[in-house]
Formats: C-alpha cells, sequence, structure tokens
C-alpha cells in the first residue's frame, strides 16, 4: 500500500458518497476518505455485499452509510438522495465509480449488450452529477465529483461498449466542469490502467499480463493508488482543476500500443 501524503482529518466534517464502494476500487476509495475522517455513503446493488463492508469501515473507526441502488434506474437515484436529505448525509463529494462491461469483440456485441454497458457507465453516471448537482444547488453548496473512466487514449480493443461509454463520461466531465463551475463545483475524472483488484478474474489472465508487461511502468495499479488520486481531486490542493482526466495508468497512453482486452 503506497504511503498516503495527506493530513490526518483532511476530510473531518464532509461526507463522501461513492458509487461502487462495496468492493475493489471503490472500498479503498471509502477507506481512504474514511481513515481522513470524513464520513463516507456506499452504494451498489449487492446488499450483503455492502453490509460487509460497511461492517468493516465500522470496525475501523469510520462512519459508514449503506443504501442498496441500481445507478442505471433513474427512479433509484431520485430515492437516494430523497433518503440521504432525510438522512441528513447530503454529500459533500460525489465519487462516480460504480461500472463495468464484458469483453467481447465488437461484432459479438448485441444491441442490448451495448445498451447494458452505455446505461451502466454513462446514463448511470450522468444520473447521479444530476442527483448530486442539484442536492447542492438546493442547499447553495458547492462540492466535487470525481469520475472513475479506463485508459482510453488509443481506444479499448475488446471492448467497444466501453470504450464509447467512457468517452462520454470524459466529455461529459469537461462540459459539466463549465456549466457547473457556478454552482462551486468542480468535476474531474481518473482514468486507471490495470487495477488489481477481484473483478480482473473476468479478464484473460495471460493477456493482462502481457499488457502489464508492455507498459513504461510493468506493474499493475494498487486500487489504494486510484483511491490517492480521487482524495486528491476532491482535497482543498485542487480547488483549480476542474474538467481533466487524470491518466493513472503507468504511462498506457504514451505507448500507443492499446493494450487487448479479451474474456478469459
Ligand atoms: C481489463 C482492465 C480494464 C478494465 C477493468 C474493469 O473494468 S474491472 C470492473 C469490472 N466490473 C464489472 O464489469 C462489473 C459490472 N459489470 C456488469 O454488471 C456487466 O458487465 C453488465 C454491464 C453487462 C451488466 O449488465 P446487465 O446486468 O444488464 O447484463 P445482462 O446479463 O442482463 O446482459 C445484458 C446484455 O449484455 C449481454 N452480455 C452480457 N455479458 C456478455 C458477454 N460476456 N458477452 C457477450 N454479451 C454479453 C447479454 O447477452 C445481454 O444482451 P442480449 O443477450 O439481451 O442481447
Ligand atoms: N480493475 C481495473 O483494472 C479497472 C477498473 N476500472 C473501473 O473502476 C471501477 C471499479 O472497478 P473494480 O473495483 O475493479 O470492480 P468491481 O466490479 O468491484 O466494481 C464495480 C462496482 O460497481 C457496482 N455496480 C455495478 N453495476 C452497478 C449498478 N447498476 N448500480 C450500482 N452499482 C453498480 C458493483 O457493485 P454491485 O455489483 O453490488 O452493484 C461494484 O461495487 C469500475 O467502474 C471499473 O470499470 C477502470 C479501470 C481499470
Amino acid at each position: 500500500m503506497p504511503t498516503s501524503i495527506f493530513r490526518p482529518q483532511l476530510f473531518s466534517g464532509r461526507t463522501v458518497l461513492i458509487s461502487g464502494g462495496g468492493s475493489g476500487i471503490g472500498f479503498a476509495i471509502a477507506s481512504l476518505f474514511g481513515e481522513l475522517g470524513a464520513r463516507v455513503v456506499l452504494t451498489a446493488r449487492n446488499r450483503a455485499r455492502l453490509d460487509q463492508a460497511t461492517g468493516t469501515l465500522t470496525e475501523r473507526g469510520i462512519e459508514a452509510f449503506a443504501y442498496d441502488i441500481n445507478i442505471r434506474n433513474e427512479g433509484e437515484v431520485e430515492a437516494l438522495f430523497e433518503q440521504l436529505d432525510a438522512d441528513a448525509l447530503q454529500p459533500d463529494v460525489l465519487i462516480n465509480n460504480a461500472g463495468g462491461q464484458f469483453a467481447a469483440p465488437a461484432l459479438d456485441i448485441s444491441p442490448n449488450g451495448f445498451r447494458a454497458v452505455v446505461d451502466l457507465n454513462l446514463t448511470g453516471t450522468w444520473l447521479m452529477c444530476g442527483a448530486f448537482a442539484r442536492s447542492a444547488q438546493r442547499r447553495e453548496h458547492g462540492g466535487r465529483i470525481v469520475n472513475i473512466v479506463l485508459a482510453l487514449d488509443s481506444g479499448i480493443p475488446g471492448m467497444a461498449h466501453a470504450a464509447a461509454a467512457r468517452a462520454g463520461v470524459v466529455n461529459l466531465t469537461k462540459t459539466l466542469a463549465w456549466e457547473w463551475a457556478p454552482l462551486g463545483l468542480t468535476v474531474n475524472a481518473v482514468a486507471p490502467g490495470i487495477v488489481r483488484t477481484d473483478a480482473l478474474s473476468q479478464y484473460d489472465d495471460a493477456q493482462l499480463r502481457a499488457d502489464v508487461a508492455a507498459l513504461p511502468l510493468p506493474r499493475m495499479a494498487e486500487p489504494e493508488e486510484v483511491a490517492q488520486a480521487v482524495a486528491y481531486l476532491a482535497s482543498p490542493a485542487a480547488s483549480y482543476i476542474t474538467g481533466v482526466t487524470l491518466a493513472l495508468d503507468g504511462g498506457e497512453h504514451l505507448t500507443g500500443a492499446t493494450p487487448q482486452h479479451a474474456a478469459p
């Protein structure tokens, strides 16, 4: 685990909402914000996994809450923010981390498969951003949004749906940064390459190892490294940064040779 550069209690008094916060990168983000004094609110679909995550965080002395919702469902997203109001847990920071896709050649992606991935990664992120910004506007309270995308500078062969959806999020990030600056919101993104989480079991291991070996920094990222980048973008140190997508990819964007993604 990388050494934390942040001062203790940096996010004391702040509430941080993390989609997909019960596993992998989202859980690492929740852990770091919690260790830095924030109250953390986790959302995802799997209630049991959320409960396990909040249990672990609570044992570490972190104030943690969980709400099971599907971010693809507009009604569930609206209901979440109403519930957060009712529970006095209005977020200061939103981390749109929930997402994913399946690896398949473009010609094997059905219209419904394409739609499912766009619904999750682009529309789901959009719905969460909108509900968060309306909440901030009502309360005349600024805030931070950080969107987790994928390294995509040279396209993402084997994941055309995710490539399209995440490119949408990158431009949404820039556009919302303009439109919502007057609301006191900054909107940024982090684009990880390959991060060591259980979710990688969905991909071909030999291919992943070959992809990593070809990087200028030939290793996977750790989830905690993504969490530190997110914490920086949500911190006062980044108050003049908006609309950027930070590549956290071991230099993948320099190679011009895009990793191939395949199912196991
Ligand atoms: C490598 C490093 C980079 C990235 C790493 C990470 O992101 S790690 C993080 C990774 N974490 C995650 O990825 C977690 C989140 N990911 C997910 O939940 C799913 O990937 C999801 C977004 C598709 C779920 O959507 P959903 O519940 O709505 O799914 P559904 O079952 O209802 O199917 C909808 C349509 O998709 C079709 N289809 C599905 N699978 C395949 C396939 N393998 N092949 C072809 N097609 C497939 C399915 O047939 C159907 O189309 P049809 O038959 O009706 O025409
Ligand atoms: N690991 C990697 O190499 C990389 C990952 N990423 C991205 O980082 C993010 C986290 O990935 P990682 O931690 O590895 O994988 P996970 O599969 O553990 O994370 C995905 C999270 O999103 C949640 N989620 C999925 N669908 C929905 C939905 N419809 N509504 C609400 N929550 C949902 C899942 O919970 P649940 O199933 O309970 O809903 C899960 O907690 C993803 O967006 C991923 O694409 C980006 C680059 C590389």
